[in-house]
């Protein structure tokens, strides 16, 4: 591989991130990163701040402190349609697809134009035949609008909008929450092909299982802190770690 300047950098780094609703504090000076080509999963029992932690990184929550740069720039202060702009896709948990519009319609909301990487190659680049290929259930409905699809459908959907920005990195909330074991299993191939094809991913994900399956690196949050970061293999061998910060 040639020694590009730059490829060094993490993609996402969060230092001192801290983030309040009203006057509670729900994070505190939570540190992360996410390099280029990674899977990295934030995992934590309900409540932990895993989904405030993906919302702060975006910019969606207003009271907020620390830094976080993307791809050597620093985002802290940016606005989410900012922040969108520059690569960064978020998918809620939360699936925020237009219903009253069809599956072409919702992906053609997401495009964005083709980026580059800072060393002038391109990133990964989606269209609606590319997305398609990777959701081929998607593909049997073009035109069915976004409140006629099952949850599952609705799920995948917000993923491939957000692809349609041709994201260097995704924050997943939750994807594993509340869909059918077949929808995860979908997930998982998703997830595993994005990778494959040059897409980092942060997830937040309560369940261990999956996240074996497709993350390289785990960062634990337990009322807000980071209480553990590491690979899976070494988050497997502190059994007492997992049941403190974990519903298994
Ligand atoms: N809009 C809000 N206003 C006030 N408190 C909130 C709000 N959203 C979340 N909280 C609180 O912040 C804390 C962290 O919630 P968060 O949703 O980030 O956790 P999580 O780890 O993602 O859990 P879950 O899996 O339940 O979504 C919880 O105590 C929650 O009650």
């Amino acid at each position: 591989m040639s020694e590009v300047k730059g490829h060094e950098q993490p993609l996402l780094v969060a230092e001192h991130l801290c983030a309040w609703y009203g006057a509670a504090q729900i994070l505190f000076d939570v540190d992360l990163e996410v390099r280029r080509g990674e899977v990295v999963a934030l995992m934590g029992r309900n409540g932990a701040g895993k989904s405030t932690a993906i919302k702060t990184l975006m910019g969606l929550i207003e009271r907020r402190a620390g830094q976080v740069v993307f791809m050597g720039r620093d985002i802290s202060t940016l606005p989410a349609y900012r922040i969108a702009t520059l690569g960064l896709g978020f998918v809620p948990e939360d699936r925020r697809i237009f219903t009253d519009l069809t599956v072409l319609e919702n992906l053609a909301v997401g495009r964005q134009p083709a980026r580059r990487w800072p060393d002038g190659s391109l990133a990964p680049e989606w269209s609606v035949e590319r997305l398609f290929d990777l959701f081929p259930n998607l593909s049997e409905m073009p035109h069915r609008p976004g409140g006629k699809m099952s949850g599952g459908e609705q799920q995948m959907l917000t993923v491939a909008r957000t692809l349609m920005g041709n994201p260097f990195l995704v924050l997943l909330d939750e994807p594993s929450e509340g869909v059918a074991p077949i929808v995860v299993e979908q997930m998982v191939h998703m997830i595993l092909a994005l990778k494959r094809q040059g897409v980092s991913i942060l997830l937040s994900e309560q369940n261990l299982h999956f996240a074996r399956l497709v993350s390289d690196r785990v960062y634990l949050l337990e009322k807000g802190h980071i209480r553990f970061t590491g690979t899976l293999a070494e988050l497997d061998q502190l059994e007492q770690v997992k049941k403190d910060y974990l519903t298994m």
